[in-house]
This record gives structure tokens, C-alpha cells and sequence, in this order.
């Protein structure tokens, strides 16, 4: 389904690549989690995968398409979910779903409908005509999450979907992509969650200063990693204890 072929970025003026000759495969229906410390390179990735920034080299399809050729298709294919919020603070719930519906050509009834039923799902009917700048950061979220899914993509990148919301939030948004992906959707995405990851996600990559240091099925991350009794443990047998701050 998505097919990386060494995927490098270099911001400009950078002395170290953010991403560095990348190589992943992600298969139909999966739940593919990008795990990594700060400043790893997750967001990098998704971010060239859903087109919003161009790669220094390598390529990658997403069903065999590539965004040179295939944008629209691709537009259609794919759901973005950001780590910052997308929505417009002054205008509704509902006014910000129209208007990523919209965008995806969705339109009228058909529209409409979907808003409420999603808005239903996500427990925020009562507030479809609160302004979201009123929104709590997990109300943000759940709305944040309807606009990428509107139009019903295959495949669906998330960045950080549950980063700063309580457990309840957090309980809807998986319960929901794990339904999502019942149905048919491919799932990528980042979280530092990862008693979270190992629970929730199919396939993990764990990535570090750009590249992959292991990737695999969850449990058997666990299997193969003396002494680690769950995913946290081979994340920090992987990549160290070291922080990564730096500006
Ligand atoms: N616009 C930019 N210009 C220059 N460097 C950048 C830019 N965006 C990110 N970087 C650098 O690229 C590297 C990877 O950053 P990225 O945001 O992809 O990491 P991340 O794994 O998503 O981190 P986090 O978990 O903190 O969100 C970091 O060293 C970061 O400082």
C-alpha cells in the first residue's frame, strides 16, 4: 500500500538530515506507529508522505501513485489528521467540518449527514454550533480527527492524535480509528504513547536521528529484546536514555 524508497529530507540550512535514506513498507490494512524521541524525524516523514513538504531524495508510492503524477488521486486516497490543530477558531464545529468536506468535494445532504453522524460519535453533537475556540484541547482533537476522515480516505496519517487529551478523549479517538481500520483504512501514525503504540498499532518503526532502528510487529519487538517486558522498554534499550534537546 505505501512503498518508501530512500526518503531523505534536509532542511535548509541544516547540517543533519531530519530523515536519512528511509526504506518502509506498509501493507493494506495495517496500523503502522512511527515511534521515536524528539526531534527523530516523524513528522518529517508524515509530512512528506501527505505531500506537505517536498523530499531532498528518494521517492515513495502510496497505492502505486506518486503525488508528481497522481496529486488528485492521491488527495482523494489519503486523510491527514496534523499535530496542530486545523481548525478556524472562529467559525463552528460544524462551520469547520463543512469547510473540510468541502475541500474533498463533498457536498449537501450527503455532507451534512456525515458531519452529524461523525460529531455523534465523537460525543460532540451538543456543542456542532460552538464556536471551537470554546473547545477544550480534546474536544480540538476529536473535531481535528472528523476533518481528516470526512471523505472516507484508505489510508489515513495521524501525528500525534492523542497528544495532551485526557483518557476519555483519548478512548474515543483509538476506539474509533480502531473501527476505521476494521472497515478497510490503512493507519500511520506518531505518538510518544507507547504503551498506547503497543496495544494499538499492527507494525511499529522506531526511528532515530532520521533513520529506522527497528521495525516490527509489537509483541515480537517485546520477544526479541532480552529483558524487555513491553514496548517502552525495547523503545529505551533502542535509542538510549539521553535527552535530544537541541535548537
Ligand atoms: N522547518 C524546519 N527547519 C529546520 N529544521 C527542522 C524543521 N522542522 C524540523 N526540523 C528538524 O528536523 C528534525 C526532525 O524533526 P521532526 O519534527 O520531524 O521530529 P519529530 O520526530 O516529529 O519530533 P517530535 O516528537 O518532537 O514531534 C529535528 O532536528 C528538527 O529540529
Amino acid at each position: 500500500m505505501i512503498e518508501i524508497n530512500q526518503l531523505s529530507k534536509k532542511y535548509k540550512g541544516a547540517e543533519y538530515f531530519s530523515v536519512k535514506n528511509l526504506d518502509l513498507k506498509v501493507e493494506e490494512g495495517e496500523i503502522y506507529g512511527l515511534l521515536g524521541p524528539n526531534g527523530a524525524g516523524k513528522t518529517t516523514l508524515i509530512s512528506m508522505l501527505t505531500s506537505l513538504l517536498k523530499p531532498t531524495s528518494g521517492s515513495f508510492t502510496i497505492n502505486g501513485l506518486n503525488f508528481k503524477e497522481h496529486k488528485n488521486q492521491l488527495k482523494q486516497l489519503i486523510g491527514i489528521v496534523p499535530q496542530e490543530y486545523a481548525l478556524y477558531p472562529t467559525l463552528t464545529a460544524f462551520e469547520n467540518l463543512e469547510y473540510f468536506g468541502s475541500m474533498y468535494g463533498i457536498k449537501g445532504e450527503i455532507l451534512k449527514n456525515s458531519i452529524n453522524e461523525h460529531l455523534e460519535i465523537m460525543g460532540l453533537s451538543k456543542f456542532a454550533n460552538k464556536k471551537t475556540d470554546t473547545f477544550s484541547g480534546g474536544m480540538k482533537r476529536r473535531v481535528n480527527l472528523i476533518a481528516g476522515i470526512l471523505h472516507e480516505p484508505k489510508v489515513l496519517f495521524l501525528d500525534e492524535p492523542t497528544v495532551g487529551v485526557d483518557v476519555q478523549s483519548k478512548n474515543v479517538i483509538i476506539d474509533h480509528l480502531k473501527l476505521l481500520n476494521k472497515q478497510g483504512t490503512t493507519i500511520v501514525y506518531t505518538s510518544h504513547h507507547l504503551n498506547e503504540a503497543e496495544f494499538f498499532c499492527t507494525h511499529v518503526a522506531i526511528i532515530d536521528r532520521g533513520e529506522i532502528i527497528v521495525k516490527g510487529v509489537p509483541s515480537q519487538l517485546i520477544k526479541n529484546q532480552p529483558e524487555a517486558k513491553n514496548l517502552e522498554e525495547v523503545f529505551l534499550a533502542k535509542t538510549g536514555k539521553a535527552l535530544r534537546d537541541h535548537a
